[in-house]
């Protein structure tokens, strides 16, 4: 399947300057949402996963679906201030500004298999802040996937000790 042809460009969006990937085509195409899904999917092949990581709030679309079929649980790493229990927090820059990003406690246990997941690989620092929280609370990531890489803004060179996965570069 073309999944390009499903991607948006939004220029000067959120801020002058910035192109931005609109996923919204691909994700109302029925064929083109299942094909991604599955895509993502062949990502992890046989591995062993125990949690899927999304990230707040685009990560939040794939990430539950892909902890369905993989019998893991779902994680999601929330913006600051939304998760009720305890948490770690991690600042960030990303390519449109800066943010912080926090995790449950007690969302994963020592030694378990993370599979962190994204929309966009953009600075990477969004994905950087995302697998030092699993780490911290002693997670191992197994991989990162995202369906978009833009790959100009070096986002890769941030998470080289990850193994990862994309469906379309830019
Ligand atoms: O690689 P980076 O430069 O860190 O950028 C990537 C991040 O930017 C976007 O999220 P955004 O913060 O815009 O939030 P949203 O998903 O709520 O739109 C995207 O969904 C990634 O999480
Ligand atoms: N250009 C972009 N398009 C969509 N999401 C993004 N996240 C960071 N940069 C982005």
């Amino acid at each position: 399947m073309d999944f390009a042809s499903y991607i948006r460009d939004i220029e000067d969006f959120p801020k002058p300057g910035v192109v931005f990937k609109d996923i919204s085509p691909l994700l109302k195409h029925p064929e083109a949402l299942q094909k991604a899904a599955e895509a993502l999917l062949g990502f992890t092949g046989n591995a062993r996963v125990d949690k899927v990581v999304g990230v707040d709030s685009r990560g939040f679309i794939f990430a539950p679906l892909l902890a369905e079929k993989l019998g893991a649980g779902f994680v999601p790493v929330r913006k600051t201030g939304k998760l009720p229990y305890k948490t770690i927090a991690a600042s960030y820059e990303l390519e449109y500004g800066s943010g912080s990003l926090e995790i449950h406690s007690d969302a994963i246990e020592k030694g378990e298999k993370v599979l962190v997941h994204d929309d966009v690989l953009a600075t990477g620092g969004t994905a950087e802040a995302v697998c030092k929280l699993v780490e911290q609370l002693g997670g191992e990531v197994i991989q990162c996937n995202f369906l978009i890489e833009l790959t100009f803004l070096n986002g890769a060179e941030k998470i080289k000790q990850y193994q990862k996965k994309v469906l379309l570069q830019y």
